[in-house]
């Protein structure tokens, strides 16, 4: 990967997962952030609710050492980061979704109280949380490129 100045070296991808298509809008405040960052990433659509052999399997089936982290996604009841968490060793950031009749409470408290063995690290609701999760993930990966 040819570098130029002031460009992160960044040897592994960020994975977004989002639970549905309709999430897309929401999810592009973070690859907007990548874009800027010139951060590898990935976005892809699963639902643990309503796809849940297909999304084990794409997770089981994650090449080795292509991602650092994953960002999950999810309005609602949002079962998406944990099931994630649960399927791999990759640390997984949950963002909650701010729509229908709660507001993204629902899917907040969906992911930030997980039992503990299978951590999401949640950020806060909606656009900033979901800017964070971006945040965060720049963090992880140059920490990485600086064997922090
Ligand atoms: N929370 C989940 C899961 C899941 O957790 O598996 N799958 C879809 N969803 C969420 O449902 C909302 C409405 O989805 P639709 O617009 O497809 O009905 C989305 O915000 C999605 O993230």
């Amino acid at each position: 990967m040819i570098l130029k100045k002031g460009e992160i070296t960044l040897s592994k991808k960020v994975l977004l997962i989002s639970g549905s298509q309709s999430d897309e809008i929401f999810v592009k405040t973070a690859i907007d952030l990548f874009e800027e960052w010139k951060m590898s990433y990935d976005y892809k659509v699963f639902s643990a609710h309503r796809n849940l052999k297909e999304l084990t399997k794409f997770i089981e089936e994650l090449p080795t050492n292509e991602y650092s982290v994953i960002i999950a996604v999810a309005g609602l009841s949002a079962a998406l980061p944990g099931v994630i968490a649960s399927l791999t060793n990759l640390p997984v950031i949950g963002v909650p979704r701010d729509v229908g009749p709660l507001n993204g409470i629902d899917a907040l408290l969906s992911m930030v109280q997980m039992p503990s063995g299978v951590p999401v690290a949640t950020m806060g609701i909606g656009s900033s949380g979901m800017k964070n999760a971006a945040y965060f993930a720049k963090r992880l990966i140059e920490g990485e490129k600086d064997g922090r």
